[in-house]
């Protein structure tokens, strides 16, 4: 019979399938037709005969939409350039790939970026330039902008994270010291017609902030970034030539990202391929599918990690005591991603803090069980996804003095690997930020 563990880590599998990039890519691009054929993307239809198809993409997940294109448009394909993760490439036919850094920016990422950008500008109006996008691409793409160096960009994206700046946030930022993001790769495609295929790892989708938005408009401003790096104190402490930069924005003398109803998105078409909802709603259907009732409580779960495990844990604990469940029990489900405001000197990452903090919340509670995830199969700096919290994981993990310190020390892997509690699946190649599953067995 299959245990809780087995059924939670079912149940996360079943999310990961549902936003396969490449699956994903399917749903939503076809070829139609015999001979050259037309591409099909929710209901807009391109004839080929008369086109040139180049492909560009950047992110975690893009190695295997790549591989798709590939499938579907064989001969089709003209030429096409996407950078990836270090390891997260896959073998390819037609589309060159590039490996580079992340989360911290290299000079292959540079290389690969000013590649992409060559291709975009020298696509004409007989070109369908497909975007492939998914999260990671911020990281993956970095080209500076006239006058920054790679060591400005690295810098000054430190900085912000160092001062807990959002994505929002620090995207801004990005996105107004760069040559390609903030719809800036659309731009250079000139008369090129774009059609962006998206996987969003942001909590609400916004197609300006995933991926720094390159095919997208951009709502911030220079302005923003002013106010942005003013409000945490940064102005003096940024490198000099992005503060030379930032200050020929705001007076004119660097070019404004393109903005919402800009002309040039006439020729522009960005889809949402996959989400976190899609994952949490094939979570709940295979949870359903073992006998369990599924609720899907947020795809918008922000905060600090150790607190919203906690109030998780307490709402399954009280759904368990609760009367009248059906089926085998409850399935809980949430999806978003979660901060850790680090105080200690421990290893561990958002989603394996959660569940050393719902374990510490469910000890010797044996009908409550929980699964906390990363999508993309990496939490923080360590090789795990994620980790489980049972009612029996904190006494394997020493007992709850043990795990209280090793919470305080933000050190959630040491204790996870204490109780054969880690979740590794090493790359998934997709990402649509983390998902908790919670159980709630029926007595
Ligand atoms: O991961 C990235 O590239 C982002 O900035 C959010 O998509």
């Amino acid at each position: 019979m299959e245990g809780q563990r087995e059924i939670l880590r079912h149940v996360f599998d079943a999310a990961l399938k549902a936003v396969a990039p490449d699956a994903a890519l399917l749903r939503h691009v076809r070829l139609d037709g015999a001979g050259r054929g037309e591409l099909v993307a929710d209901g807009r239809r391109w004839n080929l005969a008369d086109r040139r198809v180049r492909v560009l993409g950047a992110g975690k997940g893009v190695a295997p939409m790549a591989q798709a294109l590939e499938d579907m448009l064989g001969e089709r394909l003209d030429q096409g350039f996407v950078v990836v993760k270090y390891d997260h490439g896959l073998p390819l036919k037609r589309i060159c790939q590039a490996e580079a850094g992340h989360p911290v920016p290299d000079e292959a990422g540079v290389r690969a970026t000013g590649r992409m950008l060559e291709m975009a500008r020298t696509s004409t109006e007989r070109d369908l330039l497909i975007c492939l996008l998914t999260g990671g691409a911020s990281a993956l793409t970095p080209a500076p902008a006239p006058g920054l160096s790679l060591a400005d960009l690295r810098q000054t994206t430190q900085l912000l994270l160092d001062c807990g700046a959002t994505i929002h946030e620090l995207n801004a930022v990005r996105k107004h010291l760069s040559a390609f993001s903030g719809g800036q790769l659309a731009r250079a495609a000139g008369r090129a017609t774009v059609l962006s295929v998206i996987v969003s790892d942001v909590v609400g989708d916004p197609l300006d902030v995933i991926a720094s938005g390159p095919t997208a408009p951009d709502a911030s401003s220079f302005d923003d970034c002013r106010e942005i790096l003013e409000r945490f104190g940064l102005e003096s402490r940024l490198p000099s030539a992005v503060r030379d930069y930032l200050r020929a924005g705001l007076a004119g003398r660097a070019p404004e990202t393109p903005k919402p109803g800009d002309p040039l998105f006439g020729r522009v078409r960005n889809i949402l391929a996959a989400t976190n909802r899609q994952a949490l709603d094939a979570a709940a259907r295979a949870a359903e599918a073992r006998g369990y009732i599924p609720y899907v409580l947020t795809d918008r779960l922000t905060g600090e990690a150790r607190q919203k495990a906690v109030e998780l844990a307490a709402e399954a604990r009280r759904r368990a005591e609760a009367p009248g469940q059906g089926g085998k029990g409850l399935c809980l489900l949430a999806g978003g991603e979660t901060t850790v405001t680090i105080q200690g000197r421990g290893r561990g990452g958002r989603n394996q803090e959660m569940a050393l903090a719902a374990a510490l919340e469910l000890e010797g509670q044996p009908r409550v069980c929980a699964l906390f995830a990363g999508t993309d199969g990496t939490d923080g700096p360590t090789d795990a996804a994620g980790g489980f919290a049972f009612s029996d994981s904190v006494a394997r993990m020493g007992g709850r003095e043990a795990a209280r310190a090793l919470l305080a020390e933000n050190n959630s892997n040491a204790a996870l690997a204490l109780s054969g509690d880690l979740l590794i699946t090493g790359p998934t190649r997709t990402n649509v930020m983390d998902l908790a599953v919670l159980l709630v067995d029926r007595p």
